[in-house]
């Protein structure tokens, strides 16, 4: 099967339905990643079924839950490659996206594809966490911040927690080991003002993968202190 075919039958498994012209979109976008994928780190991704259920399905199954509109705003904090956060701007054009990346080369691989494609609600931020958001601009500015595959919840609390808007929502795309990162990071969400809402899953088409995505609510502002200088959330995680 081809790389729309999966991606096709894999939305419909998982009950998404795409924008017209979105299809053509993610595949130009898939062309592009591997082209750059052994210089970007990303030869997981090269082969299309699998990048189609792995990547794009993975990172779309957000809409079964979620509709991004006119008004909305997304963070996606530790874009590496651009998943979830480029797939979802394709799928969402009235919403904007911010997609925060630390590693310069991914960033400038970034930037690159949303021009390529077309991505007007779309901006590269090439910066960390720990910096971003301790800006006016970037802290407490989104209603939705995601993160997939970029530390564990009690770390990853600390980076994404202070750019979500009190009343927003920060969404964890997690594996099966979900319940017990929660369960780790209960004191940290606490004392950066975030409460766990909800936790959905899904398995991945084909292969089956169970997958988790974590819904935080943001209930209080978080205070000044967090997040702390680059790499203490790593060391000393909350
Ligand atoms: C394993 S990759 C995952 C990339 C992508 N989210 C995905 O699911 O394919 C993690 C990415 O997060 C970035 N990252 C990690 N910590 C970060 C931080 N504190 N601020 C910004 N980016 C960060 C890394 O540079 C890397 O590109």
């Amino acid at each position: 099967m081809t790389f729309t075919a999966v991606l096709r039958s894999g939305l419909t498994e998982l009950g998404v339905e795409l924008e017209p012209g979105a299809e053509g979109l993610l595949a130009e976008f898939f062309g592009l990643v591997k082209e750059a994928a052994a210089g970007l780190n990303l030869t997981a991704i090269k082969e299309p079924e699998e990048a189609a259920v792995k990547h794009f399905v993975d990172s779309l199954a957000l809409l079964r839950w979620v509709s991004l509109g006119e008004g909305d705003r997304l963070l996606d904090l530790g874009s590496g490659a651009g998943f979830p956060g480029v797939p979802l701007a394709v799928a969402a054009p009235g919403c904007r996206f911010f997609l925060l990346e630390a590693v310069r080369k991914k960033c400038f691989f970034l930037e690159q594809a949303v021009k390529r494609l077309g991505l007007t609600n779309t901006t590269v931020v090439c910066g960390r966490a720990e910096e971003y958001g301790r800006l006016d601009r970037y802290r407490e500015q989104f209603g939705w911040v995601v993160a997939r595959g970029v530390a564990a919840l009690r770390e990853l609390a600390e980076y994404a927690l202070p750019f979500v808007a009190v009343g927003g929502c920060f969404v964890a795309y997690k594996g099966p080991r979900a319940a017990a990162e929660i369960e780790a990071a209960r004191e940290a969400l606490e004392l950066l003002g975030g409460r766990v809402e909800e936790m959905v899953t899904y398995s991945l088409p084909r292969g089956g993968e169970k997958r988790v995505l974590v819904f935080i609510r943001k209930e209080r502002a978080t205070p000044a202190q967090f997040p702390r200088r680059a790499g203490v959330a790593r060391k000393r995680p909350l």
